[in-house]
């Protein structure tokens, strides 16, 4: 018996004349996440992938390609001719090294070649009592059962027990590319997650303010991307140099804005280096309320401080639901290692809530805006991850 892996896609299917195009970024995603095993071998076979490897690779496989976006589920299968006797022979071996385990199955058959001489219902029929007939206490069940076991006859027969559900979504770089802003935090790094989901490559951008901030700090944000890296693939991290605005800033402003006009800072610096990355798009964890920062009013003057479009996919997320993906896609216990971040290094007493753009940018003159931009983008580091 040949093992294979049928890997399923969702949307792309829905495609169009577009299909082709994301079937070869999904492709080539798949081979980038599986490059480390020298065996496998695609082909696409009608409406799914089909991935032969070596035996002992297939558990390492799957739990790489779960986190492929694009992907939505994935099965383990033992491929054979399509022959009647060789379908018992072999489902029958399924269902005995299950048979300790549960009482009752049921055997759902597709027959997508006409020319196979039993129809799909008759072959769940054929099949279920062969296996009644030869094992000692399985049931059937159509309403609830143990287990279903599948057989789908296409060009070759493949039959399997398992469909495990993958990561959905569009495969990354079909969509552009965008700047994600990643704080230490939990939230910056679900926001990633979230849009990489759309197909979208990312970037990320990070501000450092040494020694205000530690290297730890900043080591835990380089965690972070890794993480993200399993799901959006190759990131291009800059670590941007924040210390001197930030001080600027804090002695020249008035203390209830600082806080806004640093958020402003890091939404240019961005913008810029987004720009010169060919992203179109900048991404932020934020979320309507969460902070003094976060009000209608305070997201307002920050947005006006680019002409870039901004993603929040967490806007109406409460905290409980962005922790609950943070702990699916593994950065949260990450994220709350106790390591600062330079917003909470100075934070005001008694922030703006309800901030007048025109206020700010007042503000903000006293501030040689263009020279400090230059200096910290002059001064960025960049790692790129994996
Ligand atoms: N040091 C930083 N570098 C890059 N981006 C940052 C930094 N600090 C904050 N941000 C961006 O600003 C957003 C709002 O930050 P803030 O600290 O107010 O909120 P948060 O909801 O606690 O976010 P997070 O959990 O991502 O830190 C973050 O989600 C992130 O996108």
């Amino acid at each position: 018996m040949e093992k294979v892996i049928l890997v399923r896609y969702g949307e792309i299917s829905l495609k169009g004349l577009n299909r082709s195009y994301f079937m070869d970024k999904l492709l080539k995603n798949m081979k980038a996440s599986l490059a480390k095993f020298q065996r496998v071998k695609f082909q696409k076979i009608q409406g799914r992938f089909l991935l032969t490897c070596a035996n002992e690779d297939v558990e390492d496989i799957i739990s790489s390609l779960k986190n492929v976006f694009g992907v939505i589920s994935i099965s383990p299968a033992y491929r054979i001719d399509n022959d009647m006797d060789r379908l018992k022979e072999v489902a029958l071996t399924i269902m005995k090294e299950k048979e300790e385990e549960i009482k009752t199955f049921k055997v759902e058959s597709k027959r997508g070649n006409k020319s196979f001489p039993l129809e799909s219902p008759e072959i769940s029929r054929n099949i279920g009592g062969y296996i009644l007939h030869h094992t000692e206490n399985l049931k059937v069940d159509v309403h609830q059962p143990d287990i279903k076991l599948y057989i789908e006859v296409r060009e070759n027969t493949y039959v399997y027990n398992e469909i495990i559900p993958a990561a959905g979504g569009l495969p990354v770089g079909s969509n552009g590319k965008a700047a994600l802003l990643i704080s230490g935090g939990i939230d910056s790094p679900v926001a990633g997650y979230m849009i990489a989901k759309r197909g979208v490559e990312l970037i990320a951008v990070h501000y450092h303010s040494f020694p205000f901030t530690s290297e730890r700090a900043k080591e835990k944000v380089i965690d972070l991307a890794r993480i993200l890296t399993q799901y959006s693939g190759p990131i291009k991290l800059f670590i941007v140099p924040f210390t001197k605005i930030q001080t600027e800033i804090g002695q020249k402003c008035k203390e209830r804005q600082t806080t806004l006009i640093m958020r402003r800072f890091m939404m240019k610096i961005a913008e810029e280096i987004a720009r010169c990355e060919g992203a179109q798009a900048l991404i932020t964890g934020e979320s309507v309320g969460q902070v003094a920062s976060q009000t209608l009013e305070s997201l307002n003057v920050t947005n006006s401080a680019v002409s870039m479009p901004v993603f929040r996919p967490l806007i109406g997320m409460d905290k409980q639901e962005i922790m609950d993906i943070a702990h699916k896609i593994d950065t949260y216990n990450t994220s709350i290692l106790p390591y600062e971040d330079c917003c909470t290094v100075f934070v005001p007493k008694h922030p703006e809530t309800k901030p007048k753009l025109e206020k700010i940018i007042l503000s903000e003159e006293i501030l040689d805006t263009d020279a400090l931009i230059e200096e910290a983008i002059a001064g960025v580091e960049i790692i790129n991850l994996p």
